[in-house]
């Protein structure tokens, strides 16, 4: 194995495609705008709460994830969750994020839209400036809260579709299939977004046929139980579909029972266009440069490989031609 290779993990430039911004709400931000916001938090402090990261499947992380982001209020908080995201992920070579938020998560509970995205705007826009790191927004909507709520929740979007890049799917998946969001995935190409879908993260191969054939998305979030279905794994090799594939987060919500059994050799094998990235970085054990060390070290890949999946991530990113070449070229260059 390279010697440097473990440097290559974290130096490479690369994008992060999968990670949803409430999910990188660190303790200390949580307390800080609990604070700042007069709200009481039902753990008795950081490390309390740190305790807590203990997850038996996806529901027992939702609950904690949807409990913690109800300190954000303001359009401060939101800014301030950006910026820390931005800083971490500076000194892992991320040169381009895209971005998910959950509106509903924060209209439900009073919150406007405009406050997210307002909040998330005055991090995000400068990101090149101040971090070197381009960005992109993605509104994803909440499955579990069905496709009425989805359709709502995408016209209020509507006058804001200049703000966000796409769409995803996201949430508790097993019994909430994807193609019940034919008609607002529909809506959304209409107005020009892209469209993702988490699928196969728990949920069986059949949501990840619909979450292609049905929604017609361009990526798939995390995908990995397409590795049950041989057809399946062959089209979206075939097609290059790519995979926003989350290793920390698989382990830490038990999809898969060790690193050490994650299909990620066997999709890479197969050919299929595979991205590395962390999912919900500040509650699974590490940002996406950890994510990249963690495979490193279990499966051997070595420097070529890791370069492989930044390569990957920027090609399946949706930056302009001339950005993608420009990233791809300083991959090379490295
Ligand atoms: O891993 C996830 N799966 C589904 N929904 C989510 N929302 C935040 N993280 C996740
Ligand atoms: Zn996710």
């Amino acid at each position: 194995m390279n010697p440097d290779a473990s440097g290559t993990a974290l130096s490479v430039p690369k994008a992060e495609l999968h990670m949803h911004i409430e999910g990188a709400l660190e303790p200390e931000l949580a307390f800080e705008c609990a604070r700042r916001n007069g709200i009481t938090l039902p753990y008795a402090d950081v490390d309390d709460l740190r305790r807590r990261y203990d997850f038996s499947n996806l529901q027992s992380f939702l609950d904690l994830y949807y409990t913690g982001m109800n300190v954000l209020c303001t359009a401060q908080d939101f800014t301030d969750l950006a910026d820390s995201y931005l800083a971490r992920v500076r000194q892992q070579g991320v040169r381009h994020a895209e971005i998910f938020f959950d509106p509903q998560a924060h209209t439900s509970r009073g919150v406007a839209l405009e406050t997210v995205l307002d909040g998330l705007e005055a991090s995000l826009a400068t990101s090149q400036e101040r971090f070197g790191i381009s960005t992109r927004l993605i509104a994803c909507f909440l499955r579990d809260r069905g496709p009425d709520e989805a359709m709502a929740t995408f016209e209020a979007l509507l006058p804001h579709t200049g703000r966000i890049t796409g769409v995803g799917l996201d949430s508790a998946e097993d019994g909430y299939p994807p193609e019940g969001f034919a008609p607002v995935f529909a809506r959304a190409r209409q107005a020009g977004l892209h469209l993702v879908a988490h699928a196969g993260e728990e949920g069986p191969p059949e949501y990840v046929w619909q979450a292609l054939d049905v929604l017609g998305v361009d990526r798939i979030d995390h995908g990995i139980r397409a590795a049950e279905d041989p057809t399946l794994l062959r089209r979206i090799a075939r097609d290059q579909v790519p995979l926003t594939v989350c290793p920390l987060s698989n382990v830490r919500l038990r999809c898969v029972d060790t690193l050490g059994r994650h299909c990620l050799p066997q999709l890479v094998d197969t050919g299929v266009l595979t991205t590395i990235n962390s999912d919900d970085p500040a509650y699974f054990g590490g940002y996406v440069g950890e994510n990249y060390r963690a495979v490193q070290r279990e499966f051997g890949f070595d420097d070529t490989a890791l370069r492989e999946f930044a390569s990957n991530s920027i090609r399946a990113s949706f930056l302009g031609r001339d950005e993608r070449e420009r990233l791809l070229a300083e991959i090379s260059a490295e």
